[in-house]
C-alpha cells in the first residue's frame, strides 16, 4: 500500500468573518482507513470536509489529498475523490437514474456499475423522481453518486442521516469493503453506534479544535464507567470513594454504585473484602464516551 497519506491536513484554520470555525487542525488519514470526525453541532466538521473539496478556502494551513494540494490541484483531485455533501439535492423532477447518468457524463466516467450496485444494495428505486423520494432515499442517491467513479478517497458528511437500520448495515459493510480494497474514508457523523462499528479511528472536534484523535477504544477507555455491588450487609461508601480513579461512590442499603475511570482492579479487590453478593457493570459505548469527553472538556475550560 502507498505510504502517501490519502488525506493530510496541517495547521488548518478557518474563520468566517470574526467567527472562528477551525483552529490548528492537523490530521492524517491513510489509504484503507475509515476515519470519523465527531463533534457537537457547529464544531467544524462540515467546514473541514469543505476545505478538502476546495469549496472553502482556509484562513491558514494546508490540506492535501493523495499527495496533491487540495486547492492548487483540485481539478486532478476531483477524478479520484468522491464527496457526499450535507443536504445533497438535485432538481425534483429528475429520477435517480438520470442523476447518476448526469454525474457520469460530468465525470466522463461511463461505467455506472458501482453506483447501480450500491443503489441496489440500499434498495433505492432509481426510477422515482428526486422530489418524491424520502429523506433517507435521497441520501442513498447522494451516496451512490459519491462512489460512482470508483474514487480512491471519499468524504462523507453525515452519510447515514435518515437511514433505517437496514441501510445503516449496508453502508457499514460497503465502507468496510471499500477500505479493505485500499479506499480512504473521512466521514462526519452523529450516529455514534455506527461509527463505533465502522471507523478505524475517530477525531473529536470541539469549537474548531481537534482535541482528541485515536481509536474508538482510546476514547471509550478514558470514559467514566460504572460498577454496582450488592453486599450481604451495608458497606460504607468511603471505602470506595478514595480509591484512585473513583469519581463517585453512592450507597443505598446494601448496594454501592461507583463511577470510575481506568482499571477496575482496585474496586474489585476492596469489594472482595466485604462479602459481595452481586457485581454488575458494563463497558461504556462510544455515545457515552463522547458525551463524557465533551462534558469533561467543557468543565475543565470553565
Ligand atoms: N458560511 C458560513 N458563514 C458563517 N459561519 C459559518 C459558515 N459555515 C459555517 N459557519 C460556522 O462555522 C462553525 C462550524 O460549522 P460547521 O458547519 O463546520 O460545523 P459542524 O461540526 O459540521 O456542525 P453540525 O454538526 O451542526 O453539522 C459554526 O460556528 C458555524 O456557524
Amino acid at each position: 500500500m502507498s505510504t502517501t497519506p490519502a488525506i493530510e491536513i496541517a495547521g488548518l484554520a478557518k474563520s468566517y468573518g470574526r467567527r472562528r470555525a477551525l483552529s490548528e487542525v492537523d490530521l492524517r488519514v491513510r489509504p484503507g482507513e475509515v476515519f470519523a470526525l465527531l463533534g457537537p453541532n457547529g464544531a467544524g466538521k462540515t467546514t473541514t470536509l469543505r476545505v478538502l473539496v476546495d469549496l472553502v478556502r482556509p484562513s491558514a494551513g494546508r490540506a492535501w489529498l493523495l499527495g496533491m494540494d487540495a486547492h492548487l490541484d483540485s481539478v486532478a483531485i476531483r477524478e479520484r475523490l468522491g464527496y457526499l455533501p450535507s443536504g445533497f439535492a438535485v432538481y425534483p423532477e429528475m429520477t435517480g437514474r438520470r442523476v447518476l447518468e448526469l454525474c457520469a457524463e460530468l465525470r466522463d466516467h461511463h461505467d455506472l456499475g458501482t453506483a447501480h450496485d450500491l443503489a441496489r444494495r440500499l434498495e433505492l428505486d432509481l426510477d422515482r423522481p428526486w422530489g418524491e423520494l424520502s429523506r433517507g432515499n435521497r441520501q442513498k442517491l447522494g451516496l451512490a453518486q459519491a462512489f460512482l467513479h470508483d474514487p480512491d478517497v471519499v468524504l462523507l458528511d453525515e452519510p447515514s442521516a435518515g437511514f433505517d437500520p437496514l441501510a445503516q448495515r449496508v453502508l457499514h459493510d460497503w465502507l468496510r469493503a471499500y477500505a479493505a480494497r485500499g479506499g480512504a474514508v473521512l466521514l462526519s457523523s452523529h450516529a455514534l453506534s455506527e461509527v463505533e462499528r465502522t471507523a478505524d479511528r475517530v477525531g473529536v472536534l470541539l469549537d474548531g479544535r481537534l482535541e482528541m484523535c485515536g481509536t474508538v477504544a482510546d476514547l471509550t477507555g478514558a470514559a467514566l464507567r460504572e460498577v454496582q455491588f450488592t453486599f450481604a450487609t451495608p458497606v460504607p461508601t468511603a471505602v470506595f470513594a478514595n480509591l484512585p480513579g473513583v469519581r463517585e461512590a453512592v450507597g443505598a442499603g446494601t448496594s454501592v454504585r461507583c463511577r470510575f475511570t481506568g482499571p477496575v482492579g482496585a474496586l474489585l479487590r476492596v469489594a472482595a473484602d466485604h462479602d459481595p453478593v452481586t457485581v454488575t457493570g458494563g463497558e461504556p459505548d462510544l455515545g457515552d464516551a463522547f458525551v463524557d469527553y465533551v462534558e469533561g472538556h467543557r468543565n475543565r475550560a470553565r
